[in-house]
């Protein structure tokens, strides 16, 4: 006896498939993704140990390709504007990991430009906080070696972008903070592959009017633990400070962890620095951009509490354009500052130079 139920119409939802996907890849098994006639069996190398790396490469006939990004290709001396595929035929775990991320690895002497469809399962990793390297094979839509593994038409993850947009309120509640009274914590669940996220009302504010805001992204090390290799943790105190000082406004704490790409990239990123590079050759090793942070999140907190105009503090235009386009005015900025530390003066001097922060550097070194 077939039963209808109601779940069934579940599967047809994009986020769920992208999160099935996301999952997937997490555990180191591959996902097939399809694009009209064209279809890839793919895992993410991050993912892999050498048993299921070596099951992979038998079970696709040793006709395996390592998609590596544009920025990991670079890195590597490859000429090329865009992201490769480097042929993995008799290349073990070990060789291929260091191909992917080792500081010193050889450059490969053979590769090809990377197909649409790999780019794809690379945003699929990026997602799943996995880096962008990509164990793939080109397979048939029929067949059956990848048989039990999740299939995702490619169109799906275009859909992905009304779940990034897509959030709903679960709790609003007082909570006495130390230095700022009483707040509201108010906590916003959805967006794809996110942790449940919190905006914090400081002060009594007043939503008539253009609503003090701050944008803070994530920093595990800074915030919570007072690692002085940046100014994520003086940015945190002194922004809830400057709102409070404003009259009320909200800090948006978004789970952007090492700008979008997670504690574990993070980590690696500054074993590298520790090695000599920037924040950001540092994540280009790894295959990653500069910045990986997306801000549909903010756009719809801010919608959901009822704000459409704003005064931003920050020093990221990045975050400025970010509101605009999504439809939230911003009247004005108002730069939020840091300690600058022998630890954290080339981070700061990277975001300056590199990145295009509104950071008067040297008036604030000469000022310490
Ligand atoms: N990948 C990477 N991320 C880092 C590093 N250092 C800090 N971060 C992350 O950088 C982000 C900093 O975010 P924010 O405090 O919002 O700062 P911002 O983008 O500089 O903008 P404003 O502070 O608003 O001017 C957080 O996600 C940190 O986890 C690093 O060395 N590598
Ligand atoms: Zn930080």
């Amino acid at each position: 006896m077939s039963i209808d139920s109601p779940f069934a119409r579940l599967a047809v939802n994009p986020a769920i498939e992208i999160e099935r996907a996301v999952s997937e890849l997490r555990y180191g098994r591959p996902v097939v993704l399809t694009e009209g006639e064209s279809a890839i069996a793919v895992s993410a190398l991050d993912a892999l140990a050498p048993d299921t790396f070596d099951q992979f490469a038998a079970v696709s006939a040793q006709q395996h390709v390592l998609y590596l990004t544009q920025e990991r290709a670079a890195r590597l001396g490859l000429k090329t504007n865009g992201p490769v595929c480097v042929p993995l035929t008799g290349t073990g775990f070990e060789q291929a990991s260091r191909l992917a991320y080792a500081l010193d690895a050889d450059r490969p002497s053979r590769f090809a430009k990377a197909s649409l469809l790999m780019e794809r399962s690379a945003e699929l990793a990026i997602t799943a906080l996995l880096l962008p390297a990509m164990v793939c094979t080109p397979i048939d839509a029929k067949d059956e070696r990848f048989s039990g593994c999740i299939s995702l038409d490619a169109s799906v993850l275009n859909g992905g972008g009304t779940a990034r947009q897509t959030f709903q309120q679960v709790a609003r509640t007082p909570v006495p903070l130390k230095d700022h009274g009483m707040a509201e914590f108010v906590v916003f669940r959805g967006g794809l592959a996110q942790k449940d996220q919190v905006a914090i009302i400081v002060g009594q504010p007043d939503f008539s009017k253009p609503m003090p805001i701050r944008i803070h992204s994530s920093c595990i090390t800074g915030d919570l633990y007072g690692s002085l290799k940046c100014d994520c943790g003086d940015q945190l105190r002194n922004g809830l400070d400057l709102l409070a000082q404003a009259g009320g406004g909200i800090l948006l704490y978004l789970d952007q962890e090492g700008r979008g790409t997670g504690i574990g990239a993070k980590m690696r990123a500054y074993g590298f620095q520790h090695r000599g590079l920037d924040t950001i050759d540092a994540d280009a090793e790894l295959g990653l951009s500069a910045d990986h942070r997306r801000y549909e999140a903010a756009v719809a907190m801010l919608g959901l509490l009822g704000i459409n105009n704003v005064v931003v503090f920050t020093n990221n235009p990045t975050k400025i354009a970010a509101l605009r386009k999504g439809g939230i005015g911003v009247q004005s900025r108002t730069p939020v500052l840091g300690r600058v530390t022998v630890e954290n003066e080339n981070y700061l001097r990277t975001k300056t130079i590199r990145a295009g922060h509104m950071l008067e550097l040297d008036s604030l070194v000469a000022a310490e």
